[in-house]
């Protein structure tokens, strides 16, 4: 670990970039963030996913550390105190394209030093890179929801949570009935290309196409872009199996064609009345709804299962439409990305727009005064859009944090609007942005990062 020149970090701290040499250091920290019965030695000959050139760490300069209350803090190995990362997401889709997004991922500070600003200052350091990388947005998961709406972090995607009873009866799809099933141990060797092309096809056409043939993508479905995501995507040890099963995978074919796929772990219990089996998936991903019907029959109905319990999907996934009792899943809300909006005039004018809009906005931000100011849109449906400073007077007023949760079509500027975090000052404006922002796909990733 070697020391960075002086940030905006409080006194007695300091950034340091880390490798990964350092990485007992690293999990040590983590372990501290996010508790967890596993040791350092446990997970030390694990792959990490970190990009280590984007990973980045606050060490706490002896001196003052000693200045700080003690209060039965355990004397630490190292003076990592806190730290992020961020995954270079080169292909993030956004409505109807994509451009370069900092994924903003393992966030944590020592509980001795937390509450002190060191998050604060990781945040700028964080929205600093993207600027020099040419990223116009930076997403997240947030482990807590509170956190992040202070850095202009807007929650613009849900996500669905099921819970399926086994023999859940699913309509009817035509051509499902013509779909094999291959069901296996899930390798990378075997099922690493097939898992990566149907998940980014899946994205890419998950809302069809325009009349000329673009496809119609879901905003933020994100791909496992780098070889360490991809690497820990597959790493089936028995650390990682909470008394699971071994990874398996489902796959549907027609005509020897691979259509979809769901990764699963299944675990087991002896009950009185019988046997109780719980089937967990990963992301259950298919080309079309006969396919997806085609999956979903064999997910339902495993032996010796009573449920299925899929990890996380998007708010609109076809399985919505095919259960024919959807009360029965128990559907649950989440949330999914936050997004941030670090360059105005990039992210507006790098999306698409369903309906053409020439609208001008006023958006404030506290953190980023370069993004302030009047900002005029305009775009062609499913055209391309061009987003300017302007000195004309504005239609609408909102903050980046609101910005960001528009901006990936999933969140209505009408809803936002009526909770008094948007302002009209042109009537119609509203309505007609609000339009514009939306998109035919709801936005969502099908993996937390
Ligand atoms: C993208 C991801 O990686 S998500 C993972 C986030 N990490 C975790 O949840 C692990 C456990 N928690 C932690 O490591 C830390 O508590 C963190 C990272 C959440 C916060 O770090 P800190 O250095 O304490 O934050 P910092 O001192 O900069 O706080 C800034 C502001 O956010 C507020 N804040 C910080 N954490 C939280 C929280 N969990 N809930 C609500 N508010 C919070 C602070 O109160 C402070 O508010 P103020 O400006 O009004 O005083």
């Amino acid at each position: 670990m070697t020391h960075d020149a002086p940030s905006d970090l409080p006194s007695g701290y300091r950034l340091a970039p880390l490798t990964a040499d350092d990485k007992r250091a690293v999990l040590d920290l983590d372990l501290w963030a996010f508790p967890d019965s596993r040791s350092v030695d446990d997970l030390e000959a694990h792959p990490l996913p970190l990009t280590w050139d984007r990973t980045v760490g606050v060490v706490a300069e002896h001196d003052d550390a000693a200045a700080v209350p003690a209060d039965g803090a355990v004397p630490r190995a190292s003076d990592l105190v806190a730290m992020h990362s961020s995954y270079p997401f080169a292909a993030f889709p956004v409505p109807g394209a994509t451009l370069p997004v900092g994924g903003l991922t393992w966030v944590g500070v020592h509980p001795q030093h937390r509450r002190r600003g060191l998050l604060t200052a990781m945040i700028r350091e964080h929205l600093r890179r993207c600027r020099d990388a040419g990223e116009p947005l930076s997403a997240l998961f947030a482990a807590e929801a509170a956190i992040y709406g202070r850095f202009g972090y807007g929650l613009a995607a849900y996500d669905l949570r099921l819970t399926v009873p086994r023999r859940a009866a699913l309509r009817d799809v035509p051509g499902a009935e013509r779909h094999t099933v291959r069901v296996e141990h899930a390798t990378r060797e075997r099922h690493g290309d097939l898992v990566a092309d149907l998940h980014e096809r899946a994205g890419r056409t998950a809302g069809g196409a325009t009349a000329d043939g673009t496809p119609v993508n879901r905003p933020g479905w994100v791909t496992r872009e780098t070889p360490e995501l991809v690497e820990t995507f597959w790493d089936d040890a028995p650390a990682f199996r909470d008394g699971r099963e071994s990874l398996r995978i489902v796959v549907v074919e027609l005509d020897g064609e691979p259509r979809g796929y769901a990764r699963f772990r299944r675990s087991l219990t002896w009950e009185d009345a019988g046997p109780r089996g719980t089937v967990r998936t990963g992301e259950v991903v298919a080309l079309d709804a006969a396919a997806a019907r085609a999956l979903w029959g064999v997910l339902v109905d495993l032996d010796l299962s009573h449920e299925v319990v899929p990890f996380v999907l998007p708010v609109d996934d076809v399985v919505t439409h095919l259960l024919v009792d959807q009360r029965s899943a128990t559907p649950r809300i989440a949330d999914n990305q936050w997004v941030r909006v670090v360059d105005v005039a990039g992210a507006l004018a790098g999306r698409r727009y369903p309906s053409p809009v020439d609208v001008v906005l006023h958006v404030s931000d506290e953190l980023l005064p370069e993004n302030a100011g009047h900002w005029r849109l305009r775009a062609d449906a499913f055209g391309p859009a061009t987003c300017e400073r302007t000195d004309d007077p504005a239609e609408l007023s909102l903050d980046v944090r609101e910005l960001g949760a528009a901006y990936l079509g999933g969140i209505s500027l009408t809803a936002l609007a009526a909770a008094g975090l948007v302002t009209e000052h042109a009537p119609g404006a509203l309505t007609r942005a609000a339009v514009a922002f939306g998109w035919p796909v709801s936005p969502g990733s099908s993996w937390t990062f």
